[in-house]
């Protein structure tokens, strides 16, 4: 009896659940009849399994840019309602609309909050924009310029062939590799006899020297922004390029973890999540993550409080100061400070949200420069005029603005191959655009950047890689949110001007020491010019993004200092 009771009971609960979820979903339908709508499978299921983060999805965004020009509605189910937009006019009011009314939605941005906690990415309201004016220092010209000694190194340490030192007469050595049980493990026994155990992992101009041109860029790349954000977060020298580091590769797997999160439509509820496999691997990478973070960031904190003034902290000898010093000092109008936790989670954001988008960034205008072979040319004899008479091999924070060609050829790969694919958003209260549309309150927006830079209405052959475009010449007259790669408004990316100048530093450098052309994926045998775009978190490839190097520099690369 009991039994059937509490089975009334539950059919009451999901009765009324049912026809309010029904009730819910007929009334946006009708308030977004406003909004052109592309065909659905049908009244109730809506779009659900048609919005795929691939090649297809893509061209499917393609196709909608074309039929509807600015915007369509869409919704998965009768459970989310959604707003795509790809057009500058559409897009300008809601990225520009005061953060007070802007929500994150944690459809998106949800599956992220165990990793990155309370962090300025995923705040909201006012908690945000207090967080937001206590970071910005954090981003301010005079601290990025420390960093671009730490992208100069860890670019050298991407390309360069690994030196070792002998043991007995301290000099360099040429090894033999006598055994290989992993493919990164190899024991050297040197000409006289000193052996050098490690983990290594071959770089471009070992590669290059034993034959191996065609390199997949990815997995080098992301190691090599993870390697330089370790330096300018906590001055931490990882080595992660050239062996393997746990720290480095948790990161990497909670990214992939996130990835297959969001593709498991089952996996969204936590109760179920934290039972499957991937859930325990999950909690497993973060708490190697978070014990790294809270170690740092507490030995930073003892190492200020023995300081007796912020003054005598920041003249301590040699160490500039770094991301984490940074935040640990900023105080408020009130001089409230940040806490632990809250420390640990920008440390942790800045880890996560810096190193796969400038990774995949750096990835495409690489591609897309050996794809472009008069393009490439002309950027590396911008660089080669930048570096003449020097003795050094380093790119200086001054030689950045003096790169003017290499700066097009960035933004409009930025602009092509966008790293982030889209951004959304839920308002607090209705909101309006042109044609006497509305968005209503609580409804998902989603701010398509790839539809935005591919829509014909906006840019001419937008499929064609084009950097004169953004030659200050032909820039007037465009839309203010056209080209939209960091967002913008008051939630635009505060980590651009970073990722712009590590952008500009691993490109000249990459142009002044290899010359590239397009590789082959040797798994699908293709030449890269019939790549298959893969947008996930950021904008990868299937299989990889692969170029041919052909070393223009070897000797003196061979003379370069390694840190
Ligand atoms: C090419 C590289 C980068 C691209 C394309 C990029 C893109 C973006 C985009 C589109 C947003 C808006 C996200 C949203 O509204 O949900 C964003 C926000 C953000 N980005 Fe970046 N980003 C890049 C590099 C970086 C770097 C290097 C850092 C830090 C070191 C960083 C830190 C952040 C943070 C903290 C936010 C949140 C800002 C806020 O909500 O106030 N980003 N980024």
């Amino acid at each position: 009896q009991l039994l059937s009771v509490a089975g009334t009971g539950l059919g009451a609960v999901a009765a009324v659940w049912t026809v309010r979820l029904l009730g819910r979903h007929a009334w946006y339908t009708y308030r977004l009849s406003c909004f052109s709508k592309p065909h659905a499978t049908s009244w109730l299921l809506g779009h659900l399994g048609q919005m795929q983060s691939t090649e297809e999805g893509l061209l499917q965004v393609d196709d909608l840019v074309r039929m509807y020009t600015h915007s369509c509605s869409w919704f998965i189910g009768p459970f989310y309602h959604l707003v795509r937009l790809f057009h500058p006019d559409y897009v300008k009011p809601l990225l520009m609309a005061p953060a007070s009314i802007t929500v994150k939605d944690e459809l998106i941005y949800g599956h992220l909050r165990p990793w990155l906690g309370q962090s300025l990415l995923l705040l909201n309201g006012e908690e945000w924009s207090h967080r937001r004016r206590l970071l910005t220092p954090a981003f301010h010209f005079d601290i990025l310029k420390n960093y671009i000694a730490k992208f100069n190194s860890a670019t050298n340490t991407m390309h360069v062939r690994h030196r070792a030192l002998c043991m007995c007469e301290q000099r360099d050595v040429n090894m033999l590799i006598l055994c290989c049980t992993q493919p990164l493990l190899s024991v050297r026994v040197t000409a006289c006899g000193c052996w050098i155990c490690s983990v290594f992992q071959d770089k471009w101009c070992d590669l290059a020297a034993k034959g191996t041109t065609n390199i997949e860029m990815f997995d080098h790349v992301t190691l090599m922004t993870l390697d330089s954000l370790l330096k300018c977060a906590f001055s931490y020298n990882s080595n992660c390029q050239r062996s393997t580091s746990e720290y480095v590769s948790a990161i990497v797997e909670l990214s992939e973890l996130i990835i297959d999160r969001r593709q498991k439509i089952l996996h969204h509820w936590d109760c179920i999540y934290w039972r499957t496999q991937q859930g325990k691997r999950f909690r497993k990478a973060l708490s190697i993550v978070q014990r790294f973070t809270r170690k740092v960031v507490q030995k930073r904190r003892a190492l200020i409080s023995h300081q007796k003034t912020e003054t005598d902290f920041t003249k301590a000898p040699q160490r500039k100061k770094d991301f984490v010093d940074i935040i640990l000092l900023s105080k408020d109008e009130e001089g409230r400070g940040l806490t632990d936790e809250e420390i640990h989670a920008e440390a942790n954001t800045f880890m996560f949200a810096g190193h796969d988008t400038t990774g995949s960034a750096i990835c495409w205008t690489l591609y897309n420069l050996a794809r472009h072979e008069p393009f490439q040319e002309q950027c590396r004899e911008e660089a080669r005029d930048l570096m003449q008479g020097r003795d050094g091999h380093e790119l200086e924070w001054e030689d950045l603005s003096n790169l003017p060609f290499t700066t097009m050829c960035i933004r409009e790969s930025l602009r092509l191959h966008a790293p982030v694919q889209a951004v959304t958003r839920k308002y607090t209260k209705d909101m309006t655009l042109p044609g006497e549309r509305t968005v209503p309150k609580g409804v998902i927006s989603l701010v398509s950047i790839y539809g935005t830079h591919h829509n014909p209405a906006v840019w001419t052959d937008p499929h064609e890689f084009q950097p004169l475009r953004f030659d200050p010449a032909n820039t007037e007259g465009r839309a203010s949110h056209a080209f939209i790669p960091f967002s913008s408004g008051p939630r635009n990316c505060i980590g651009q001007k970073f990722a712009l100048a590590q952008l500009r530093v691993v490109v000249a450098l990459t142009l002044l020491r290899f010359r590239l052309t397009p590789g082959v994926n040797p798994e699908l045998g293709t030449s890269s010019g019939g790549v298959r775009r893969l947008p996930q978190l950021v904008l990868r490839a299937e299989g990889g993004l692969w170029v041919q190097l052909e070393p223009l520099t070897l000797h003196s690369l061979e003379e370069l200092q390694e840190e």
